[in-house]
């Protein structure tokens, strides 16, 4: 299995608005895919439309090389956890494991009272009276001991302390190289995602602005600084996917696959941070796979 989750055309709609629309992309096997863009640019939509919560509008969605919602044996080679890491709060971590034994044919009881015990998580106090963070990880012990190929993740550290943040990133990293499992993980927090991240989807009003792989996304980006140059027409630096201008500078994000030669400029790489809020202020400036340069193409 090369692919973990392929979506083509996928579509979906909520009365006349689209939540997701002309979405196609991959998500190859044994990545750590980050999911980012603005609230409401259908993140949620896409992970629930990949586990078989929702049914597509238009065009199709594979995962594992099979269809979500007509499949109930894939649910057991897949884990979600959801935005609000909806557990049964009347249950213990314990009683949760236990269960987890029942309704799953491969499940490792073990690496879950072990990685909770770990972080000092009462295992006998009934879920809903730990913290937010606390159940947040709870539900990556649940869904890590389903030992899954692919493991979707809805913003999980949103609530975590930023200790805890590296930690459970650090736990899905050691997931990913044990099992071999791939990640797809949406989240706001760029700089954790840059630090685990091989794969970037950017979703913006409901579509599909980036895609690729996140090193030749990062080779392909330039930061330029050099005098005010407010117009940019004839500028021969590639594409220019954000500008910005004081008084006496300019500073522009731009996409290449040349060095830029023009020594009035000062070039410096760019982080994922960079790169994504970058193309998110600007929604008309896309980077898609395709038949342009180094197999991606910039879409104005
Ligand atoms: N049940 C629903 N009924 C109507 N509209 C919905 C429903 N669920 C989502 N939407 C709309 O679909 C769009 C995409 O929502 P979605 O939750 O997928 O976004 P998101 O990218 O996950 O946002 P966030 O970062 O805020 O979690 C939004 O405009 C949202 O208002």
């Amino acid at each position: 299995m090369t692919t973990a989750l392929e979506t083509t055309g996928l579509g979906k709609r909520y009365g006349r608005d689209w939540a997701l629309r002309d979405c196609s992309l991959t998500v190859p096997a044994g990545r750590v895919a980050a999911l980012v863009g603005p609230n409401g640019a259908g993140k949620t939509t896409l992970l629930h439309l990949a586990v078989g919560l929702l049914r597509p509008d238009a065009g199709t969605v594979r995962v594992l090389g099979r269809s979500p919602g007509d499949d109930p044996d894939l649910l057991s080679r897949v884990g979600f956890v959801a935005q609000d890491t909806p557990l049964y709060r009347d249950f213990t971590a314990t009683d949760l494991i236990t269960m987890g034994g029942r309704l799953n044919r491969s499940w490792d009881a073990e690496l879950a009272r072990e990685r909770l015990g770990q972080l000092r998580i009462p295992l006998d106090r009934r879920v809903g009276k730990l913290s937010g963070g606390q159940r947040a990880q709870v539900a990556l012990a649940l869904a890590l001991a389903k030992r899954p190929e692919l493991l979707l993740l809805d913003e999980p550290v949103a609530s975590l302390d930023p200790l805890a943040r590296r930690e459970f990133m650090q736990a899905l990293m050691g997931a990913v190289a044990e099992h071999g499992s791939t990640v797809l993980l949406s989240s706001h927090l760029l700089g954790d995602l840059e630090r685990v991240c091989d794969y970037l989807i950017v979703l913006q009003a409901a579509r599909v602005q980036v895609l690729g792989d996140v090193d030749a996304l990062l080779a392909e980006h330039r930061l330029l600084v050099g005098p005010r140059r407010a117009d940019l027409a004839g500028l021969d630096v590639g594409t220019v996917v954000r500008e910005s201008h004081t008084d006496r500078q300019t500073t522009l994000l731009v996409r290449t696959d040349r060095p830029v030669a023009d020594p009035a400029w000062t070039v410096s790489d760019v982080t994922l941070e960079d790169l994504v809020l970058a193309y998110l202020a600007d929604p008309s400036v896309g980077a898609l796979p395709g038949p342009g340069r180094n197999g991606l193409e910039v879409a104005r």
